[in-house]
């Protein structure tokens, strides 16, 4: 049988974690596999475990509760679990996106316990590791199983539409606990290279680039573009100990690169920096390049509601903008073979925000050709037409070539 991207029967689909995800909560953490993509958030509290769920059903968060309570060194925490794709495997995914939250846990507060989970199906006769969301659907039956990577079961999960004999059964947990030990490695994997950015640990044949931004909403952005390629792209999110670097340009362009050629320097990988802002034609071009500490400090609200008092009386037809971006992609250690680009798209500021979907100045940029502001946008519908999208696609024909020598 012909697997997706010609995957051996146990090979598993990639893995990419995305440590502390969210800026405010240090246990955070974003994981993928394949299409399957989980937030997992962990806060330690003063009362008692507390498991929230968002899209998933009330029986997977019990599942998940009843896995993770024999390995949590304390029941004082909330967990709050997010699904936003499920493309296969979810139930393994779920516990796995909550354990490497764990981990991020102070000492003495993570996990008692090292453990993965891993999903495998029978389809067509034949046992296969970490099915993807056609293969879970032709699948007679599937055993979700967690466990240490010395082999001890933590948890069995059954599922599928047929009655399981013992054989099958014992092919599936075979090919389970070969997963689980993999999966424990590509967890592993990723941790090193976050916490340690000179190693670079060759653990997947992908590509890695990475996106000189600590903006989650950028990076969201980027990531669907680069996904469709089999690209995995990192953050500097995924490289905490990396230096601050200060805007100190005047132009667009001279920002990005000082962000692209510094870090490309530092962790010898291709990174691709965004500098980009809003360009109000009433405030002559301001905000510009200042978007960002347009307010003073680095804070959207605090941004959008000095924009609006600035533009406090102007006439909606006075209101018009333009979000501008400029990429410039860098090659480790050749600063004088940048790649450039810009895109922009047009709008006007409203006096009111709309929307909660996208990051900045998205509330208050409506866009009149689709009647919504960019954070009444979907990510998929914003990367069809934003500024950052605009260059993307200029960007398109040439970074292939590009990033080959
Ligand atoms: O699609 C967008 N939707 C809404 N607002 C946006 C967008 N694109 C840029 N903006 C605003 C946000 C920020 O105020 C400034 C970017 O500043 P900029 O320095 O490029 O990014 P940043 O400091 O947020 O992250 P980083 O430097 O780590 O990439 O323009
Ligand atoms: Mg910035």
């Amino acid at each position: 049988m012909v697997r997706m991207n010609n995957r051996a029967d146990n090979d598993l689909r990639p893995v990419q974690v995305t440590w502390r995800f969210l800026k405010q909560q240090p246990a955070s953490v974003l994981w993928q596999r394949g299409d399957t993509k989980v937030l997992a958030a962990v806060q330690p509290t003063e009362g008692s475990l507390q498991v929230n769920g968002n899209g998933i059903t009330a029986h997977q968060l019990e599942w998940l509760q009843t896995t993770l309570r024999p390995l949590l060194a304390t029941e004082a925490l909330t967990i709050t679990v997010t699904c936003l794709e499920d493309g296969g495997g979810l139930l393994a995914e779920l516990f796995n996106a909550v354990y490497c939250a764990l981990t991020l846990l102070p000492k003495g507060k993570g996990p008692k316990q090292v453990a993965a989970a891993v999903t495998a199906a029978m389809v067509a006769g034949e046992s296969l590791g970490d099915p993807d969301a056609a293969e879970s659907d032709l699948a007679t039956s599937l055993v979700t199983m967690v466990a240490t990577p010395q082999e001890q079961i933590i948890a069995l999960e059954l599922g599928g539409q047929q009655a399981v004999n013992s054989s099958e059964f014992n092919e599936l947990i075979l090919r389970a606990s070969q997963g689980v030990t993999r999966t424990n490695d590509q967890r592993q994997a990723s941790f090193e290279r976050a916490v340690q950015p000179n190693i670079q640990v060759a653990d997947t044949d992908e590509q890695t680039i990475v996106i000189a931004t600590k903006n989650p909403g950028k990076a969201r952005e980027f990531e669907s573009v680069f996904a469709a390629e089999g690209i995995q792209i990192k953050t500097l999110l995924d490289y905490p100990e990396l230096p601050n670097i200060d805007e100190t340009g005047s132009t667009f362009e001279e920002n990005a690169r000082l962000k692209a050629d510094q870090i490309a320097a530092i962790l010898h990988l291709p990174v691709l920096a965004d500098d980009s802002g809003l360009m109000v034609d009433e405030l002559g071009g301001r905000p510009g390049i200042y978007s960002a500490r347009f307010s003073g400090d680095h804070n959207d609200a605090g941004n959008n509601a000095k924009l609006l008092y600035e533009l406090t009386g102007v006439p909606a037809e006075k209101r018009t903008a333009t979000f501008h971006t400029t990429l410039v992609f860098a090659k480790p250690d050749r600063p004088d073979e940048d790649l450039v680009v810009e895109g922009n798209v047009k709008g006007q500021i409203l006096g009111i925000p709309r929307g909660d979907n996208g990051f900045g100045y998205d509330p208050l940029f409506y866009v009149p050709e689709l009647d919504a502001t960019m954070a009444q946008l979907t990510v998929e519908q914003k990367n069809k037409i934003s500024h950052r999208a605009k260059a993307i696609e200029n960007l398109e024909d040439k970074w292939k070539e590009w990033i080959k020598d």
